[in-house]
């Protein structure tokens, strides 16, 4: 682009805007239509699939273009933000037909992936999160607000690793980060690439500066009284978030005051484990479909919808409160008449919390409060279930309930019953509210009845038969009176034009008619829309009200959609106890039980304790189904503790702190993490944050690497987790290297399991059952048979089998070596180069030193030594 001197005017006025919005893509409106020029107009048309063409094509500055109809405007933006940017409308805000030269125009609306009202460009059922993170090393803060519900929240960190876990259970759609912190940004949101980064500058999030934010926003001398008075960082984020959504020209009067969250109050869910466990995303599905929140949605609202995603992500920890929400949910499930008259009057409630957004940002159509009518006049039917209802957690709601007839009320005297859609083409406030718009409406509707009295009106006056009152654009309404007549016309009528058989007169009342009937439409549609604003804004004087009824809607939704789904799927109530105990007989796995056809899932008893059963070392061949009861059972465990029942006969399940899981292998090469790092650093991460009260899935830890490694690295993972603390961590733990069911000889708390096959005509059966003792076989090649192999690749397979099998004949382990070993219990890695040796003079070499002074991790480097010196040694033998 050239300087500006040679740009036309309506260009320069384009730039000048744009350099206030250098990131966003700037719509600017000319006539019908949004323009996009420069750099936006190939990034939108790329994005949009539109096309792209030349403005000012034959001028020294030809600038590319590209535009989208005004009318359909709402999907295109949808479409850009959904692709993670940020669009500046910018309107005409003076009339073109008024002004003289160059149109008014100014952004009057950013749209960032965070801060989006619009119900199309929302998931009903999904938080819009907009984040914001600041602090350093040993205090962290962290803000994030949903505004199209007006949902605010804060909470503070200790540790980094404790904030990226926030982070992904947040997942926000958008996180403000101050400019100093940029480059550790990308690695704060994690692997999460749908979360669009915005920096600004540190003093955006200046702690004073959001203290007095929040003040004035809340309208409170101090932060006290909302709890949050002794975090720093995280009222500096608050801050941002509200300047943030101010400068971004969106109203804040319905942010809810921000409420502190305690991670401790919580059972943690990190990244991994949301993930690995499809809690919202099926990797198989490639979506919601077939994620637990699919399998537990049977919502009515999107309150409801939105309460449930919380929940999953926020599971309970203390036994009383989970016990509450259970008992709320079998009171539910075992009256079903009650659950079905609930569900059927919460099917009628609208999204209350994005009405009232849409509300406050004078966005909210007539439809809307329609709905919102429509919504509160079921209150009263589920109040009537609530009333019915004996649970502490029911009565409780009941007791805060309101029922809000009054604003339906005030609604009812105004709004139509089915308002029109939009302003110029029907109605939308009742007949009697202001008696100028009834005349308007009259005059505007009754225009041509109005006409034919007044022309017969004037016939019984005048006496002329043939009188006829007319219109057309360049005279308005006029009378035309045949020649002949005209002696007859009285004193008022007024001339107006002479033809050659006729005259045509106009009257004072055709005059004032022509005038009110003209503008009678204009002025309609001024007065409605006066009178639908002063209802929004007595609705707002609710608002409150509305949110708190909004949120307990919420509640009663999640709790009738766990009994409808408990009910449907068969699942039974938890048993919830301190002991560190799950005890589930007949657990099914709740995703892939509907996957399969009814009745065909093989429920399998699972047992573990923190006495003799703490770690289950689970073997047996591939597609057995070991993966599947791993991920049942932490299924289960976080089922039970949202307060759902769950799929098995009974379960008897302990209150755990956290459920962590290794599952898989994924790359994040683009972090240029391999396979094995990434399985390593997710092994450390479980190591360093497990308790006593932790549940912990590994699947075939240590795969990612060769055998040795592998097992190595499985077999002191193990032991870790089962002397950590001096109590050890309840583990599933599922293999394929037998090795590792040794180590139920060794150590006291680990009990092996495996899951069943029946081997016929060389064929293998999979029974799916889970049996007790380790496997002896690992059927690898029956798979790939199965999995459709060339025949002559699986017979030779089986013949290198077999080579191997009889080579290592000679691995078996000695009853002195199985003796020695259990004197050196505590030494972790010692004990593996023991049994895994067939070379007598490392087992010499190992048995000879000084146990009392080797820790396990010099015990793995010694034994890595060895291994050194022996591959040294037969080398040079051969
Ligand atoms: N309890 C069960 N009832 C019915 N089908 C099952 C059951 N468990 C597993 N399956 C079926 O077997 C398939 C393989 O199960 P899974 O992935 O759990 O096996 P695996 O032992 O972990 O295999 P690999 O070692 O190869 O990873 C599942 O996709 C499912 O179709």
């Amino acid at each position: 682009m050239g300087s500006t001197e040679k740009m036309t005017p309506m260009m320069k006025q384009y730039i000048e805007i744009k350099s206030q919005y250098p990131d966003a893509l700037l719509l600017y409106r000319m006539g019908d239509f949004y323009e996009l020029f420069m750099e936006d107009a190939v990034t939108a048309s790329r994005i949009l699939n539109i096309a792209l063409t030349t403005r000012d094509k034959n001028s020294e500055n030809p600038v590319p273009m590209c535009g989208v109809p005004h009318h359909a405007a709402d999907t295109y933006i949808s479409k850009l933000v959904a692709a993670g940017y940020k669009v500046a409308i910018c309107e005409q805000v003076e009339d073109p037909q008024k002004s003289r030269g160059l149109v008014e125009r100014t952004v009057t609306r950013v749209i960032t992936p965070g801060l989006i009202l619009e119900e199309h460009n929302l998931d009903a059922k999904l938080p819009n999160y907009l984040a914001a993170i600041a602090g350093t090393d040993g205090t962290w803060g962290l803000a994030w607000t949903d505004i199209s519900t007006g949902e605010f929240r804060i909470s503070e960190v200790n540790k980094i690793d404790e904030l990226k876990e926030e982070i992904s259970r947040i997942s926000p759609r958008e996180a403000l980060i101050p400019q100093s912190l940029e480059t550790a940004g990308y690695e704060l949101v994690g692997q999460d690439s749908r979360v669009a980064l915005e920096f600004l500058t540190d003093d955006y999030f200046d702690i004073s500066e959001g203290e007095k934010e929040l003040q004035k926003l809340f309208s409170v001398h101090s932060l006290e009284g909302f709890g949050i008075h002794k975090y720093s960082w995280a009222i500096g984020c608050a801050g941002a978030i509200v300047r943030y959504i101010r400068d971004n020209h969106l109203p804040l009067n319905h942010l809810r005051p921000p409420l502190p969250y305690h991670r401790s109050d919580y059972m943690i869910l990190d990244e991994t484990t949301i993930r690995n466990l499809e809690l919202f995303y099926s990797q198989s599905f490639q979506g919601k479909k077939g994620s637990l929140f699919h399998v537990l949605d049977s919502t009515s609202t999107p309150m409801g919808g939105r309460t449930l995603q919380q929940w999953i992500r926020y599971p309970l920890t203390l036994k009383n409160q989970i016990n509450r929400r259970l008992k709320a949910v079998e009171e539910l499930f075992s009256d079903q008449e009650i659950n079905d008259k609930l569900t059927s009057a919460l099917k009628n409630i609208s999204d209350l919390e994005r009405i009232l957004s849409r509300l406050t940002a004078g966005t909210a159509t007539p439809r809307d409060l329609a709905s919102l009518r429509k919504s509160l006049r079921c209150l009263p039917a589920v109040e009537d279930c609530l009333s019915k209802c004996r649970s502490a957690l029911l009565t409780d709601i009941n007791s805060q309930w309101d029922s809000l007839q009054d604003v339906a009320d005030s609604i009812d005297d105004i709004l139509l019953e089915d308002p029109a859609v939009n302003w110029s083409t029907g109605y939308v406030i009742k007949d009697g509210v202001d008696e100028e718009l009834d005349r308007c409406r009259r005059l505007s509707r009754d225009t041509r009845s109005w006409l034919v009295e007044y022309e017969q009106k004037q016939r019984d006056i005048t006496g002329i038969a043939s009188l006829k009152v007319k219109y057309n654009r360049v005279f308005g309404y006029f009378i035309e009176v045949p020649r002949s007549q005209v002696q007859k016309v009285p004193d008022y009528y007024h001339r107006k034009q002479t033809l050659v058989n006729a005259e045509r007169y106009f009257t004072d009342e055709l005059k004032a008619f022509e005038v009110e009937a003209l503008h009678a439409e204009e002025r309609r549609v001024q007065l409605e829309r006066m009178w639908f604003e002063r209802l929004c804004e007595s609705i707002l004087q609710h608002k409150e009200r509305i949110q708190k009824t909004a949120e307990l809607i919420g509640i009663i939704d999640c709790i009738a959609s766990f009994a409808e789904v408990s009910r449907v799927n068969n699942y039974v109530k938890p048993n919830i106890n301190e002991d560190g105990l799950i005890d589930i007989k007949e657990g099914r796995h709740p995703i892939l039980e509907k996957m399969l056809p009814p009745g065909t899932f093989i429920p399998n008893d699972v047992y573990l304790d923190m006495d003799s059963h703490q770690i289950l070392v689970i073997t047996g061949p591939n597609m057995a189904g070991k993966s599947t009861i791993l991920r049942q059972i932490a299924l289960i465990v976080l089922m039970a503790h949202l307060g759902c029942f769950v799929p098995a006969r009974s379960a008897r399940i302990c209150t755990v702190d956290r459920i962590f899981t290794r599952i898989g292998a994924a790359d994040d090469l683009a972090r240029g993490r391999s396979t094995f790092m990434v399985e390593m650093q997710e092994t450390a991460h479980i190591l360093h944050n497990a308790t006593p009260k932790s549940l912990v899935i590994l699947d075939e830890i240590g795969r990612g690497t060769s055998t040795y490694d592998g097992v190595s690295i499985a077999w002191a993972v193990v032991e870790h987790l089962h002397n950590l603390y001096g109590k050890g961590v309840k583990t599933l733990c599922a293999t394929h290297y037998h090795e590792l069911t040794e180590l139920a000889d060794i150590l006291e708390r680990v009990r092996n399991f495996n899951v069943a096959v029946r081997e016929r005509d060389q064929k293998i059966v999979f029974l799916h059952k889970l049996v007790e003792g380790g496997a002896n076989k690992s059927y690898g090649i029956h798979v790939a048979r199965l999995a459709g192999l060339p025949e002559a690749v699986v017979q030779r397979a089986g013949e290198k089998l077999q080579e191997l099998e009889n080579a290592s004949s000679g691995y078996e382990i000695p009853k002195r070596v199985k003796v020695a070993r259990r004197k050196r219990e505590k030494h972790v890695g010692l004990q593996l180069p023991l049994f895994t040796s067939s070379n007598e003079w490392l087992k010499r070499e190992i048995l000879s030193l000084d146990l009392d002074r080797t820790t396990p991790l010099m015990a793995l480097q010694i034994l890595y030594a060895l291994q050194r010196k022996l591959k040294i040694q037969e080398s040079a033998e051969s």
